[in-house]
């Protein structure tokens, strides 16, 4: 028997509007434990303010303003006790790499110390775990001390990555992540999402809507602040999506 899948985040209704102009116009749906969900769209469609709505990063957008729900594990995110709580389970992958001025091994030691971990070999052991599942461990291990900056691209957002995965956070939402990267970095860390999903809930932002059908288990098409559609990733990009503007978008005849 198939086991029926846990909902991880529940998105009712949700709307948002800059300064009065909306950008998510009442859009539901459910996103599931373990599964890699694509999410594909044109510029402007939404993509990013739907992961900033899901980590209340909106919060500090002046002028935004959020209707609808999101529950994270069945609970309520506008009414959470501890945001910052949310936010360590959720971890967030930029576009563009957002090292921060410090060596290697401090980039990912710095959110578990902000949490309060001091202690060194724990440190070490949250280091090593993290870039050993971003699959940069074995080209950094022998220069920690040095400036993660110092990175090529490549290796700078699979740092990123290893930051973000340093809080062992149990969503890990990724926006574009391979805007600035070669072909060949972007396949390796496709191949870390892959081993990533059975620990975790993957939400992947891409303008690749090939990317998509390599990695998603399902997929949704957002096209100016609406869900046109979604479903499994093989009925998105079959020869007969539920709508025809998925079926143009996703073949490139629009977009
Ligand atoms: N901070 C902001 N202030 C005002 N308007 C914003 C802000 N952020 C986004 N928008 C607007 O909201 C709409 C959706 O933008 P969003 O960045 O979520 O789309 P996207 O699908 O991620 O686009 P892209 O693929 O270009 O990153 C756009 O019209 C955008 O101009």
């Amino acid at each position: 028997m198939v086991s029926p899948m846990n909902k991880k985040i529940e998105i009712i209704d949700l709307r948002v509007a800059y300064a009065g102009k909306s950008a998510l116009k009442g859009i539901s749906f459910d996103i599931f434990e373990n599964e890699i969900l694509g999410i594909i769209g044109p510029a402007q469609s939404g993509k990013t303010t739907l992961l900033k709505a899901i980590n209340r990063t909106l919060d500090f957008t002046t002028g935004a303003e959020v209707d609808g729900t999101i529950k994270v594990d069945g609970e309520d995110i506008a009414t959470v006790k501890n945001v910052y709580e949310l936010r360590r389970k959720i971890g967030m992958v930029a576009p563009l790499p957002v090292g921060l001025p410090l060596s290697i091994y401090d980039n990912v030691a710095f959110a578990p110390r902000m949490a309060g971990v001091r202690d060194s070999k724990k440190l070490d052991e949250i280091v090593e775990r993290s870039l050993v599942q971003a699959a940069l461990w074995d080209e950094v291990k022998d220069r920690l001390q040095s400036l993660g900056t110092k990175l090529s691209g490549g290796q700078q957002q699979r740092l990123t990555i290893a930051r973000a995965l340093s809080h062992e956070p149990e969503i890990l939402c990724l926006d574009e992540f391979s805007i600035a990267i070669d072909p060949v970095t972007t396949m390796r860390i496709e191949e870390v999402l892959k081993s990533l999903r059975s620990q975790m809930t993957i939400i992947l932002v891409t303008n690749l809507v090939q990317q998509a059908k390599r990695l998603a288990n399902r997929t949704a098409f957002l096209f100016n602040g609406e869900l046109v559609e979604l479903d499994k990733t093989e009925v998105v990009f079959s020869e007969s999506p539920s709508e025809q503007k998925t079926y143009e978008y996703v073949n490139g005849i629009f977009g």
